[in-house]
Order: C-alpha cells, then sequence, then structure tokens
C-alpha cells in the first residue's frame, strides 16, 4: 500500500503486487505507533506492506530488501516493521555468494531476535546492501497468526507511477521494477573482481538492525543486533 498519489507496485519473490492507497485508519494506526520515534503525519513513511503468516510453517526465506524502490543499496534507507500477534525468530547475517542461486548470508555471521507482540524492528543505514534477513521457519501448522507490517520510504518511483523519473540519458533506468541494475554479483570471480575495485582491506560494511518494545519507554529493551565481524571487513555503524 502506498501513501498519496504514488502509484508505485511492488515486487515480492516473484508476484508482481499493484499498489493500493493506504486507508485513512491505517495512517492514523500508523501515526499512533510510530510518533514514539519522532514521526509526524507528514513524515511518515510513503508505503507500506501486511504480510499475514497463520502459522510456524509460514516464513520468509534469506533476502534484503533491496528493491531499486528504496535505493537501499546506495544510500542511507530506513526500514520499520512492527509485529502483531504470535512471537517468531528473526534472522540477520551478512550478505554472502548465492548458492544454487539463493542468496545465503556468510557462515560464522548469523544472529538472531524473538519478534514479540508489539516489537519494532529497524533496519538502518546500508543494512539492505550488506546484510540478509529472514523470518525462520517452524515445523507446526497449528493456527498461530502473526501480522508484520513494514514501511519504507519509497525514493525512486517506478514506471507506471506519477512520480517516475527516468534517471539517464542512455535509457538505463534502475528504478523500473525488476531491473537488475542494482543486484549483487552473482559469481565468485565477478565479487573478486568487485573486491579488487575497492580495495580489499577498505571495504566498508555499514548498517544496523534494532527491536525496540513499542508503547513502553518503561522497561521497552532495545537490542541491536551485530554479527560477529569477519577478518577484512570493516565495521562502521550509524549511532
Ligand atoms: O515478517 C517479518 O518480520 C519480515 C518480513 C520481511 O522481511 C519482508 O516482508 O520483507
Ligand atoms: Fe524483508
Amino acid at each position: 500500500m502506498v501513501r498519496g498519489e504514488c502509484r508505485c507496485p511492488y515486487k515480492y519473490g516473484k508476484e508482481l503486487v499493484q499498489p493500493s492507497p493506504i486507508p485513512d485508519w491505517l495512517e492514523d494506526v500508523m501515526l499512533r505507533w510510530l510518533q514514539e520515534f519522532g514521526f509526524d503525519r507528514e513524515s511518515l513513511p510513503n508505503s507500506v506492506n501486511l504480510n499475514l503468516y497463520e502459522h510456524a510453517g509460514h516464513s520468509v526465506g534469506w533476502h534484503a530488501d533491496d528493491e531499486p524502490l528504496f535505493q537501499g543499496k546506495v544510500q542511507d534507507a530506513r526500514i520499520i516493521s512492527v509485529s502483531l500477534g504470535a512471537p517468531r525468530r528473526f534472522r540477520i547475517g551478512m550478505r554472502g555468494l548465492r548458492r544454487a542461486k539463493k542468496m545465503m548470508p556468510d557462515k560464522g555471521t548469523v544472529s538472531d531476535v524473538m519478534l514479540n507482540h508489539g516489537d519494532v524492528c529497524t533496519m538502518e543505514g546500508l543494512f539492505q546492501k550488506h546484510f540478509l534477513h529472514q523470518l525462520s521457519r517452524g515445523k507446526s501448522t497449528t493456527p498461530d497468526p502473526r501480522v508484520n507490517a513494514t514501511f519504507r520510504w519509497i525514493v525512486e518511483h517506478a514506471a507506471p507511477c506519477p512520480f517516475h523519473v527516468p534517471r539517464s540519458e542512455d535509457g538505463s533506468d534502475a528504478s523500473v521494477v525488476g531491473s537488475d541494475a542494482l543486484k549483487a554479483p552473482r559469481s565468485a570471480a565477478k565479487a573478486k573482481a568487485r573486491l579488487k575495485q575497492n580495495g580489499a582491506g577498505a571495504v566498508r560494511v555499514s548498517g544496523r538492525c534494532r527491536v525496540t518494545g513499542i508503547g513502553g519507554s518503561e522497561g521497552a529493551q532495545t537490542k541491536t543486533l551485530r554479527p560477529p565481524n569477519r577478518g577484512e571487513l570493516q565495521r562502521e555503524s550509524f549511532q
């Protein structure tokens, strides 16, 4: 769902989800949740996804929210998600090479946190460039519903949206949904070439994931997930 005149579709896995306007009641709820973090009606995020997980067997595999719409691989991007209902385990890890075409984290870099009812999880900075996340799959198919509302800012509007601006004169357009322009290298050779180009040891990994209980300054716990250091990488966080 999108705010105002925005009509950007959203590609979720293989599915292209057509946009619908955020209803007034949801905007009111967003404001109630997010004003604690300093947002007002004007500064609210301009898109939200609602995910329903009916039971523990419903999950999301390793991925990054790195769609061109949000530009999270090239600039500071904020993603805020609110969890409601059943607790579920959220895991993050550093983006590694793909295995069997699937995005996978590097070994030894994975950390996790339980997302409970009312928790707010933020992914900040260049998190989507350097890290992957997933919602773990459990075995049970007994009904135990969880709803997740993920708020993001669309900054590069996609082709069918009235806010879409073609980006370059050569006709390439990173904001078209499904563009390959910002994808990570798929092979070890390409990754190596990129390291060489950037200078090994000088790769900056920045970004942060935090989880905070909503509605309570009293006793609210904030947990910051920090995967362990990996030798050649220098890590920096936006604090
Ligand atoms: O349900 C969650 O907490 C995560 C959902 C997610 O990562 C996504 O929709 O991109
Ligand atoms: Fe995600």
